[in-house]
Order: structure tokens, then sequence, then C-alpha cells
């Protein structure tokens, strides 16, 4: 955890340089100031024309918090493998913030040193040249970061401070804030990429994967496998996060919105599945599985939705995410309360069944331990979860990348939050990757499991410029 410190900026920033040098390790200085009111597209925007490539974006399901990152002070990236990945990182950055100096009033959650990121799906399957630039954990502190947390509006800068004493000096910091304000203050606007065509990826090869894998399944061997599949999108200009960001901010008020900038490519996509909060010592996750189409009226909807909650076979793909989840968690979390019965999350093209999971964990407790115990969960890895694992990898013949992974953020006082992340894809110039998959149980028809991905591709193909409704 890190001290605050109300000291005036120029000395905060002489402490941090002289903390460099005795140390001989970079010292972050991390300024926080509530600020006027901005847009947090506009910010992205802005962000864009001096540090493209270098952007997040984060805004949650409950719309407590948005985060939007421009330019990186410090990278945390690990390519260990499994569980190492998490506590590298988490070592890391335990260290970097424990040398800290920061200027605020307050501890306001989601402001100050804070870092943003995701993880790789599966550490164990190669990096294909598609997801190149992405560790198997990269996770960015930002240069300036605007926090939107309900009415208020703060901004973050964060300069390292080097040993030598080379980097960025305060002044030139402050100034680069002022102008990103100044830019940040005009309407965010984006360039159309052009005529979009879309190709599914071995759509045939992923039909035949859901029987082999039905196969195996009804010999009892395992419970539940994942299987996801992609397409490629094609545009006749380069295809920009800004543009996708803005259809997604307007189309999918009730998911997580993300966006994570990295080497010439975009991961970015809208999911509404949690997979842990932390907010001091409350923790949330989310049971997320089963799914049915919308209706085209209200009846119709209601009827899927009885339907949805009623079927055996989605009931069963449900149970078996609930059930791991309350395993993760029990060992940390104290007063876990989840329902017995699940209830429906109903978005724009999807309903799925849902049971919100809480409890409580000491305020001290890693958020990242948590997503070490529970990632892959069975609504995106299958159960058993390692014999599940090898199975994706064999039927799949495709790197899900971050995918699917878990993606989010955590700030130095102890909280955070990581979905996991679906309904998304990867920008690179002229073409992006979608992804979606379903959790396939002894019960799976492979026409239906195909349809229900086609219907999980929606939000993106939309977001995309697809002329979908
Ligand atoms: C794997 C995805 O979604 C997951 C699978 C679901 C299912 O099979 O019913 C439902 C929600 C998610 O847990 C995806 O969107 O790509
Ligand atoms: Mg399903």
């Amino acid at each position: 955890m890190v001290t605050i410190q109300k000291t005036n900026i120029d000395q905060a920033y002489d402490a941090a340089l002289v903390k460099a040098q005795q140390i001989n390790h970079p010292v972050l200085l991390s300024m926080v100031e509530e600020t006027g009111v901005l847009d947090p597209l506009s910010f992205y925007h802005a962000g864009g024309r001096v540090f493209k490539g270098e952007r997040f974006l984060w805004k949650d399901r409950d719309q407590t918090i948005s985060l939007i990152g421009a330019g990186s002070s410090y990278d945390l990236s690990s390519s260990m493998k499994e569980g190492e990945r998490f506590f590298a990182i988490e070592k890391e950055w335990k260290r970097f913030i424990s040398d800290a100096v920061v200027v605020s009033r307050e501890e306001w959650p989601g402001t100050g040193p804070l870092a943003f990121g995701g993880f790789r799906f599966d550490s164990a399957n190669p990096v294909s040249e598609e997801w190149t630039g992405f560790n198997e954990g990269s996770l960015r502190i930002p240069r300036y970061m605007l926090t939107k947390a309900g009415e208020a509006n703060y901004l973050t800068v964060n300069v390292v401070c080097l040993p030598d004493g080379s980097g960025p000096s305060l002044q030139q910091c402050l100034k680069e804030r002022d102008r990103l304000l100044m830019m940040a203050s005009e309407p965010a606007s984006h360039e159309d990429p052009g005529e979009m065509s879309a190709e599914d990826i071995r759509p045939l090869e992923w039909k035949q994967s859901v029987r082999n894998v039905v196969d195996r399944l009804k010999t009892g061997e395992m419970e539940k496998v994942v299987l996801a599949r992609k397409t490629k999108v094609s545009f006749s200009d380069e295809v920009t996060s800004d543009f996708v960001l803005d259809n997604l901010w307007k189309q999918q008020p009730d998911s997580f919105i993300f966006s994570f900038e990295q080497e010439g490519s975009c991961f970015i996509g809208a999911t509404p599945e949690r997979l842990v909060k932390k907010d001091g010592e409350e923790i949330l996750s989310t049971c997320l599985a089963g799914s049915i189409a919308r209706g085209r009226d209200l009846e119709e909807d209601e009827e899927l939705g009885r339907e949805l909650l009623d079927d055996e076979k989605n009931r069963y793909e449900h149970q078996l995410v609930v059930d791991s989840i309350r395993q993760a968690l029990s060992d940390d979390c104290k007063r876990l309360s989840i329902p017995d019965e699940p209830q429906l999350m109903k978005l724009k093209d999807i309903q799925h069944l849902y049971t919100p999971v809480k409890g409580t964990a000491p305020a001290g407790l890693s958020i990242l331990t948590l997503v070490e115990k529970l990632h892959p969960t069975p609504a995106l890895g299958g159960v058993p979860r390692k014999e599940a694992m090898q199975v994706i990898r064999e039927e799949e013949q495709m790197d899900r990348g971050l995918y699917a992974g878990p993606v989010g953020w955590m700030d130095a006082y102890g909280n955070g939050e990581y979905a996991v992340a679906l309904r998304s894809g990867l920008l690179k110039g002229d073409h992006a990757f979608i992804y979606a998959g379903c959790g396939i149980v002894a019960h799976s028809d492979p026409d239906s499991e195909f349809k229900e991905t086609q219907m999980k591709f929606r939000p993106m193909q939309r977001a995309l410029g697809g002329n979908l409704i």
C-alpha cells in the first residue's frame, strides 16, 4: 500500500528523485487532482493524438467507474506460465507501489498508481502472430489517467523518476497534461473504416469439434468444455479503436467496456461477465453461463427467458460455474453469499443465466490472488479444468490470446476489478479478429451451439460497423 503525501508537487518530485538515487531503482511520483467534467471518449481521442498505441479504456457494467489511460509510465509484464505470471506481476507491483510517492488529497478508489491490462487465456498455448506484443500478463501504469467515479472527475499524472535523473521533467509533464486537457475538451471525432467484409474461420471444423467433444463428454470423462472460434473482419481503411469504442459505448450500456492498445494492435470489447471485483473488503463475482436468444417482442422474450430458466442442459452448464466459483473463493472469502437459483441477464442480443456472488476478504488481500484462483472458470474453460484446457488446445487449433482471459485494473489502495474478456476482438490496422465460444456439455447440439456463437459475435460485428440492427 502507498502513503499519501499532502506536500506541494515540486517538493514531492524532488523527494522521488532522491529516493530513486538512494534505492537505485525507478520511483513513481503520482499526482492526483479533481478536475472539471471531462468526456471519457474525448479524453481517449485526445490521448490518441500524442499516445496512439498506448491508451486504455475501462467502464464497468454498474456505471460506477470509468478509467481512461494515455501513455505509459511503467509496464508490468510477465512471460511466466500459469499461476506464476499472476504472482510475478503481483510481486513487481507491490515493490513498485511501496516506493511510490503519491500526492493526493484522499485515497479515491481508481486514482493514483493504478495498473490496467490483461492476461492471456492460456499461457500454455504458444503465442500466434496475431497476438504478438501481448505477454502472458501485460499491465500498464499510464502516464495520464482520467477517472470518472459517479459525478467526480480526477486526473492522475504519473512520472517515473529514474536513478540517473534522466526522464521527463516535472515541468514537461505538467505542460503535456495541460495540452491533453485542452484537446480533451473538444468532442471526439473518428474516421470511418469504410467497406467491411467478414470471413468465418474454420466453421465446419468447429462444428466437427463440437461433435468430437460431445462424444467424449458422453463417456463421462469430462463434464464441460468451452469451444471458441473466430471471424476475420476486413475493411477498406484502418479500423480505429476510437470508432469501435464510440459504438460500443452507445450500443452496450449493460456491459463492461474495455480497450487496450499494445504495439499496433488493440484488444477491445464489451463483456457482461465480471470475474472479480474488490472494493476494500467487499468481493463480488459472477456466474454467467447458459444462453438463449432475445425475443422479437416482450411476450416472446419472456417465454424464451422462462425456457432458459427451465432448461436442464443450460442449468447444468450454469451450475458447473457456480460450483467452481464457490470452491475457488471459499478459502479467501468469508460470508460467501450465492443464491440457489439463477436469474436472467438480458443483453441486447442474448440472454444468460446469471448468479451473483458476494463475500468479504481482508482489505490487504491482493485481487490478483483471487484472479489466479478463479481463472479459467468453467464459463470459458471447462470441468475438470486441466483436461478441458487440453481439449481446447487440441480442438480449437487457434490462439485465443487475451480473449476469455482476465482484463481489468487494480489500484494501490487494494481495490480493483477484472472482467472475463468475452464479446471482444483484436483490431489490427485494416482488419480485426472477433471471438466467441459456447459451453459444450453432453447434451449439446452442434448447430444450436453454432447459432449461439453467432449471437455472441453480434455486439462486436455491430460495433465494427456491420449493418445489423
Ligand atoms: C464463451 C462465451 O460466453 C460464455 C458462454 C456462455 C454459454 O455457453 O452459454 C455464456 C456466457 C459466457 O460464460 C463468449 O461469449 O464467447
Ligand atoms: Mg451455452
